[in-house]
């Protein structure tokens, strides 16, 4: 465990949000997650638990160490309870303006030194830290989903991020053992630069007709190796996120290579949100995911 960062403050209790707070509290972290509502946070905190139980099951982890990873989470609806956090890492929805917003309510309830970070997939750390109080302590975190099982995490500095913020968050992701790359604040930053471009002509190639979901998809995970196809990663990260992050890289970089392409956008419109919404590229309300094209 960091010897400064004791009390982890988490933002957003979605995919991410619980993920992170799973490998923070595993590695010994007392953890507070912060929602809008109080439904999420539960059903937040039984996805954790759902999770840990699986690693009982497998033998990668004791009933007991079960246990006290999980009464060192705790969860409220109350902006306020972030108060003793060390570290807040906010992992809400992939938007800008939602974003602003939390910082303008949570900056005046952190203790000054508090540090306050980011899993934002592609948005501008310089841009956000002018929305804190504190753009020195504020910078990027960016974990991979599934956050217990993905190693990497990005660090990204804002323009005015100081050596210490960087260095207590290097330590603190050191010691959930995870590998850290470092990236420039560049839109998007790496990982994402460039896996979503590929999502993102896997779409086209489902628009154009130039291959069904099952086909693009099997072409990639047998012809290329990927653990998954490119429409079920779409579906997994959910494709909100995706559209997001391909507009950033649109706007941000001013390059038409970067277009969302627009059966995405019409997925997100009709709120076929992949996974997390029972239905992307593929229809996940059934007993196997269907194709939906
Ligand atoms: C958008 C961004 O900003 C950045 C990003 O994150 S981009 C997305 C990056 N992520 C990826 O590319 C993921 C690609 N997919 C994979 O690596 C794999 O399909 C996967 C790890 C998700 C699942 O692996 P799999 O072998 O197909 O399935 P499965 O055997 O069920 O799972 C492997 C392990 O992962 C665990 N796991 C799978 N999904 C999980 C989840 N959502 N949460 C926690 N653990 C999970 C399983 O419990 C299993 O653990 P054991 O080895 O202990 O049994
Ligand atoms: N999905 C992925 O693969 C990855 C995502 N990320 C990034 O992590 C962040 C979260 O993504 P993810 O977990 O997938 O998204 P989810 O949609 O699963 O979760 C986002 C959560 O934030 C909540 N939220 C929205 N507005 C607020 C607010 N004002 N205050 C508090 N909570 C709020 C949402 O609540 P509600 O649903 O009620 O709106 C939801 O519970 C994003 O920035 C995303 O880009 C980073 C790496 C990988």
């Amino acid at each position: 465990m960091n010897a400064v960062l004791k009390n982890i403050g988490i933002i957003g209790a979605g995919q991410m949000g619980c993920g992170i707070a799973h490998v923070s509290a595993a590695a010994g972290y007392r953890v507070h997650v912060y929602d809008l509502s109080q439904d999420r946070i539960e059903s937040g905190l039984a996805t954790i638990n759902g999770n840990l139980a699986r690693l009982v099951t497998n033998g990668k982890m004791t009933e007991e160490e079960r246990k006290s990873t999980l009464s060192l989470i705790s969860g409220s609806s109350d902006v306020n309870d972030l108060a003793p956090s060390d570290l807040v890492i906010e992992a809400a929805t992939e938007d800008e303006t939602v974003k602003r917003k939390i910082y303008t309510q949570v900056c005046p309830v952190l203790k000054p030194e508090a540090l306050l970070a980011t899993n934002t997939s592609s948005l501008s750390i310089t841009r956000l830290a002018a929305a804190t109080d504190r753009p020195e302590r504020f910078m990027g975190i960016h974990f991979m989903n599934p956050v217990p099982v993905m190693k990497l995490v990005e660090l990204v500095r804002g323009i005015a991020t100081d050596e210490k913020t960087f260095s207590a968050a290097k330590e603190f992701v050191g010691t959930l053992e995870k590998t850290i790359t470092v990236a420039e604040d560049f839109p998007a930053f790496i990982v994402n630069r460039i896996l979503l471009p590929m999502i993102n002509e896997a779409i086209y190639t489902l628009y154009e007709g130039v291959g069904t979901v099952d086909a693009i998809d099997t072409a990639m995970k047998l012809g290329a190796n990927h653990p998954m196809g490119p429409l079920q990663l779409a579906d997994f990260i959910g494709l909100d996120t995706c559209l997001s992050i391909m507009q950033v890289l649109h706007d941000g970089l001013a390059d038409s290579k970067y277009r969302p392409c627009p059966l995405l956008v019409k997925y997100v419109e009709a709120g076929w949100l992949g996974r997390k919404s029972g239905r992307g590229f593929y229809d996940y309300r059934g007993e196997v995911p269907v194709p939906t094209r």
